[in-house]
């Protein structure tokens, strides 16, 4: 017994590494446990979180004698509940107590408890949830669980807080996604089309860099456009089945193409545009008639788009104004945010400044170490770290030739079989 122990905890270490989860459930999570319990009474005290039931004065005969009781009650710890890598566990506040007191104590509780990180949670009044991470998610490179599968829901990565980061088109439409050169871009989008390539979904690409980064999931795009030209032509092919869309939705009184009925359906279209300032560069005098017309239907699909299925995925290096007023006002429309490490601090800028001042000063610490790296910020306004999960080129294209059959042909997107009830809902 003590030796099948023993043999247990040498083995720990490797575990750790190879199995990190797995290793959470056997040794993290029990040990943490037992951390937290041991240390509640005295942290609370010490910190002040613990209140005493009697009043800190009394009289002694004709005295009235203060002083701090010496036995105050911590607040009341609940069941800590394993989660992948972490613990949550309930704390029920004393009277008199609010969330913010425990907010300036969530340093020591990280230290005390032995973790990377101690947040917390308010979602009920007199509770909170403190939720304390093992590890630092975004440095183990481990897939995260899957989520009920959803159509144009995408898992892509992992959340500094451990949970998985989605990219979900049905709550944020349109997304930017900008990092300098070997930051991660390519890697998510790789991810994205390997999560979205099983679903009844139409992709089209968008590759002014002759295709190359596209060209991986060509077998599951209904249509590459690797030149200005075909991009142009593309462009005003997909505005023009967005206003049929739109004729259509409103000959039956509908709001959206969710609401009609499924008979009428359409399949949801979903463009990536890989380094978008390629498409707004002018060098001579036609280049501007076909920037303007690309300009002008990338933002009519980015405005109309959203209630008619028609969905974008905007990458590059840099989205700034230099670009061209098309560019700024695109960049308005497009509300799902991605921004991994970049070379300048006007770029970040870009991508956030707009959102949230303290996430453009995280997105500048991100490290040229850390690719896949980036902040996101998605349909709720929030941002936090994320890290994608790394998809090498060979598995998104293994992944789109394996599903090649679902794409459906360009025109025409409905020749792909009946839309399947399941996956619109
Ligand atoms: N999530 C990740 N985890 C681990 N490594 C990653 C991750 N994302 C990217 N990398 C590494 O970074 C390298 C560069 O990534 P990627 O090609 O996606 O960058 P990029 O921003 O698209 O660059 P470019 O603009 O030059 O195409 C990859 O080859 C890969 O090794």
């Amino acid at each position: 017994m003590l030796a099948t122990v023993l043999i247990a905890l040498s083995m720990a270490p490797v575990l750790r590494r190879s199995h990190p989860y797995l290793w959470w459930h056997l040794f993290g999570y029990p040990a943490t446990v037992i951390r937290v319990r041991m240390t509640w009474r005295r942290l609370t005290t010490n910190l002040g979180l613990a209140v005493a039931k009697r009043p800190g004065r009394a009289r002694v005969g004709d005295l009235m004698v203060r002083g701090d009781p010496l036995r105050p009650t911590p607040p009341r710890l609940g069941v800590a509940k394993c989660r992948r890598g972490g613990i949550d566990v309930r704390v029920r506040l004393h009277p008199g107590q609010v969330p913010e007191h425990f907010a300036e104590a969530l340093d020591a509780l990280t230290h005390a408890w032995r973790v990377h990180a101690v947040r917390l949670v308010a979602d009920e009044r007199g509770f909170l949830t403190l939720s304390a991470l093992g590890w630092d998610p975004l440095i183990t490179p481990v897939a995260p669980y899957r989520l009920k599968e959803r159509l144009l829901r995408a898992v892509v990565g992992l959340l500094e807080d451990g949970r998985a980061w989605t990219i979900d088109l049905r709550r944020a439409p349109h997304w930017l996604i900008v990092g300098a050169t070997r930051s991660g871009k390519s890697t998510l989008i790789a991810a994205l089309v390997k999560e979205l390539a099983p679903q009844r979904v139409a992709l089209f690409g968008i590759d002014l860099k002759g295709g190359m980064e596209l060209s991986l999931f060509e077998d599951r795009l209904s249509a590459l456009a690797a030149t200005r030209a075909e991009a142009a032509h593309l462009l005003a092919e997909l505005v023009a089945e967005t206003e049929a869309r739109m004729q259509l939705c409103r000959s039956v009184g509908a709001r959206s193409v969710w609401d009609l009925p499924p008979k009428l359906r359409k399949m949801p279209v979903v463009v990536i545009v890989d380094e978008v300032a390629e498409l707004y560069l002018v060098a001579t005098r036609e280049d501007k008639a076909e920037v303007g017309e690309i300009s002008t239907n990338l933002l009519r699909l980015a405005q109309l788009g959203a209630a008619l299925g028609v969905h974008l995925v905007v990458a590059g290096q840099r989205v700034g104004s230099d670009l061209g007023p098309g560019v700024t006002a695109l960049r308005a429309q497009l509300a799902g945010r991605v921004c991994h490490r970049v070379n300048d601090a006007g770029t970040a800028e870009m991508v956030l400044g707009d959102l949230d001042k303290d996430a453009l000063a995280a997105a500048q610490q991100i490290t040229a170490a850390e690719q896949g790296v980036a902040i996101t910020v998605g349909a709720d306004g929030r941002w936090t770290r994320a890290r994608s999960v790394h998809v090498t080129p060979e598995q998104a294209r293994r992944a789109a030739r394996k599903y090649a059959r679902l794409a459906p042909s360009w025109p025409g997107l409905h020749t792909a079989g009946e839309p399947n009830e399941g996956v619109y809902s």
